[in-house]
């Protein structure tokens, strides 16, 4: 025995950590494990092509657009594709929605039980710069009956429905972070073993924090209460930390504490961030985490989503902050007036 410490263990890896936990989650028959795994290895996939950004053939413009009007990056795209693909082949979800897609995505796995909503590249305008880039995705039960063709009742449901969600920091590490509703546990990609191992078990965010995460240069466009509380914060001596890259900022105020905004502009009335595949899985992650998520006027699992790729101001993060901003915003009717 005195001889372990020449060998130490080296640790839980995603697999077995989703196995044990699988008794955790209470329709476990193995299909969302399963999924979760599908993920990984897409993800793992797409770490290996992220690190090589900067070579002619993953960097820079595709020439298209997605249904947000936004130009695509290479990666962009390279990433749907590599999610699409693990997805189906994978077998668990009869149906995708991605940012990179106008309209639902059937699998023709009608058999299956869940439905994912991805953003298969967060943060795409870093790319190219090699900043800290990401993947986000929310995972639902179908409504309608097994077997059959999956429907947009599948696709638009609340928040508060999600049966797991998580995201993929692709960062100075890689790191996958995931919730199925019973905390929030974050796993480190370790390239040479190709596994991730958990890192950060039952993560929590602080109740209070001293970050704030915003991009100002849309400063004059926002809500007269949001201007007021951003200066509040630099009253206060907080630190402004903007990366611009949704998981990036969220992944850093989670560990800090903190609070990200993305407010309403008159010319982006509902904000910029979609509800599915951005807004709802991380305040499913932040909630598991002690933390809150509201887009100015309600929590952000309880909006009725009503179209894949519509958007909502998100404000999110240490409680007490998305709190603070909740007491101007709730006490001005109209963001603007
Ligand atoms: O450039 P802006 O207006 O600050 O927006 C940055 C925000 O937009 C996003 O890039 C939107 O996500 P995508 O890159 O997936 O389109 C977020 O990651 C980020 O927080
Ligand atoms: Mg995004
Ligand atoms: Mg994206």
């Amino acid at each position: 025995m005195k001889n372990e410490n020449l060998a130490l263990p080296v640790g839980i890896t995603l697999d077995r950590f989703i196995m044990r936990n699988q008794e955790a989650f209470q329709f476990a028959s193995g299909e969302l494990s399963q999924l979760l795994r599908d993920i990984a290895l897409a993800s793992k996939i797409l770490n290996r092509e992220i690190n090589r950004a900067g070579l002619a053939d993953v960097t820079g413009l595709l020439g298209s657009q997605n249904v947000q009007g936004e130009a695509q990056q290479k990666l962009d795209v390279i990433a749907d594709i590599r999610f699409l693909r693990a997805l189906k082949n994978g077998g668990e979800v009869c149906a995708i929605i991605s940012e990179e897609e106008p309209e639902i995505i059937l699998t023709g796995n009608n058999h299956a039980k869940y439905v994912i909503a991805i953003d298969p590249l967060d943060g795409s305008s870093n790319i190219d710069s090699n900043v800290s880039i990401g993947t986000i995705f929310s995972i639902f039960r179908r409504k309608t009956p097994i077997g059959s063709v999956p429907s947009m009742k599948d696709c638009i449901q609340r928040g508060d429905e999600q049966v797991a969600a998580g995201y993929i920091l692709y960062g100075s590490s890689t790191i996958l972070v995931y919730t199925t509703g019973k905390g929030v546990n974050g796993f480190t990609y370790d390239n040479s073993l190709g596994e991730y191992f958990l890192s950060h078990p039952q993560m929590q965010v602080n109740q209070s924090g001293t970050i704030f995460s915003c991009n100002e240069g849309n400063f004059y466009d926002f809500p007269e209460c949001i201007q007021e509380y951003l200066n509040e914060c630099k009253q206060k001596r907080y630190s402004g930390r903007y990366i611009g890259s949704l998981v990036g900022d969220f992944h850093r105020n989670l560990l800090k504490g903190g609070v990200y905004l993305y407010p309403p502009t008159r010319h982006n009335p509902d904000g910029k961030l979609r509800l599915l595949y951005e807004c709802l899985p991380l305040a499913f992650i932040i909630e598991q985490a002690g933390g809150k998520a509201s887009d100015g006027k309600q929590r952000i699992l309880e909006i009725q989503p009503q179209n894949l790729h519509q958007r909502s101001p998100l404000y999110i993060g240490s409680s007490s902050m998305v709190e603070d901003i909740e007491e101007c915003t709730k006490a001005t009717e109209n963001q603007f007036s």
